[in-house]
């Protein structure tokens, strides 16, 4: 049985800004054993980030409020105070961003930056780390790390850069990675690389991870288990083949719509959700889709619908998502090929 390391208990997020409190992340539960890769999606502005972000209480203090529990291995993470909190980040639970340059220091060589976050954390001479920075270079596949050990980030291609950046995460073995969208602004090819990386790691380290995408193809690739979420809340959960094999909620089933798709030789039209997603202080009443759902009713305008368990491990926010898997539009991706 694997350890639970990151259990989400009714999570909200609240910011104070000019025009009033907004509610960034609103109820969000989930939970993420060792060896498990949990994939937050959703549409740009539905609350990943901020997830992300509250998970390692990164985000500014004064403005921000959190409520419900984040427990790591069982304790609060909202009752440690800052000196516990820093002690955790990068030692227990690492970050991994999309733009590295926006975490890579351009005035230090990428090696003095990996030894100093070993040192940060670790109790080892200047010498070791050294060694180790290294090592963890050649394991996240950077060709002569000895060389590259003494680059700056503008030496190196986006890709480089961001395996520096999971050498980082990965110097000090956290048990817990949170990855927000690591491949986003990578090619295609790049991308397969940096994924397959996070998976060995995944793999060698038995380590939880929390992958932040916006793309259903990088779930695909390296999810065992998806949270949907729309303006702040989740709205599906589901492993992955149930979620790309049954999908319930009407958001979720456009998103996989949305995938392109070909079929013989020709590239199938893509299907668009119309419609985007509302600001935080334009939250509608009912069912926070209700608005952009082809399905939705009066009911649904009026009344937020709860998440439901509809069969083990399979969660979903939806009044009518029943009758809509009645329409026999069930299965979108085949997952065993
Ligand atoms: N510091 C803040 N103060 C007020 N609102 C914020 C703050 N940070 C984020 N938000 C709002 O919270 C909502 C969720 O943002 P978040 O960045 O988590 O979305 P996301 O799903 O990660 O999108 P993206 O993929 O574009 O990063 C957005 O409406 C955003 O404007």
């Amino acid at each position: 049985m694997q350890e639970k390391l990151l259990e989400l208990k009714n999570l909200k997020t609240h910011f104070q800004t000019e025009r009033g409190v907004v509610t960034a992340v609103n109820g969000v539960s989930f939970t993420v054993h060792s060896g498990e890769t949990v994939g937050v999606v959703g549409e740009s502005g539905c609350g990943k980030s901020v997830t992300a972000e509250s998970i390692l209480r990164l985000l500014d203090e004064k403005s921000t409020r959190y409520e419900g529990e984040i427990l790591y291995k069982g304790k609060n993470l909202l009752d440690f105070s800052i000196s516990k909190m820093q002690e955790i980040r990068g030692n227990d639970i690492s970050m991994i961003f999309q733009d590295p340059m926006s975490s890579l220091n351009p005035v230090y060589s990428v090696g003095n930056q990996i030894v100093e976050s070993i040192l940060l954390h670790q109790k080892c001479s200047k010498k070791e780390a050294y060694s180790r920075a290294i090592e963890m270079l050649r394991l996240t596949g950077i060709p002569s790390p000895e060389k590259r050990v003494h680059e700056y980030p503008h030496e190196l291609s986006g890709g480089m850069r961001q395996r520096v950046m999971i050498a980082m995460a990965l110097s000090c073995q956290p048990r817990l990675l949170i990855a927000d969208e690591p491949t986003t602004a990578l090619d295609v090819t790049t991308q397969a690389q940096i994924l397959d990386l996070i998976n060995e790691l995944k793999l060698s380290y038995n380590m939880g991870t929390v992958m932040i995408t916006h793309d259903l193809g990088v779930v695909a690739e390296v999810c065992t288990r998806v949270v949907v979420m729309y303006l702040g809340q989740v709205i599906e959960e589901a492993n992955v083949e149930m979620l790309f094999k049954s999908p319930c909620h009407p958001y979720t089933r456009g998103l996989l719509k949305s995938i392109p798709k070909l079929t013989g030789d020709r590239l199938e039209k893509l299907h668009v959700i119309e419609g985007k997603v509302p600001t935080l202080h334009q939250v509608p009443k009912g069912c926070r889709f209700a608005p952009r759902c082809e399905f939705a009713s009066q009911k649904c305008i009026e009344q937020m619908p709860e998440l439901i368990e509809e069969e083990s491990g399979h969660k979903v926010r939806c009044w009518h998502f029943k009758e809509i898997i009645g329409t026999g539009e069930g299965h979108y991706v085949n997952t065993s090929s």
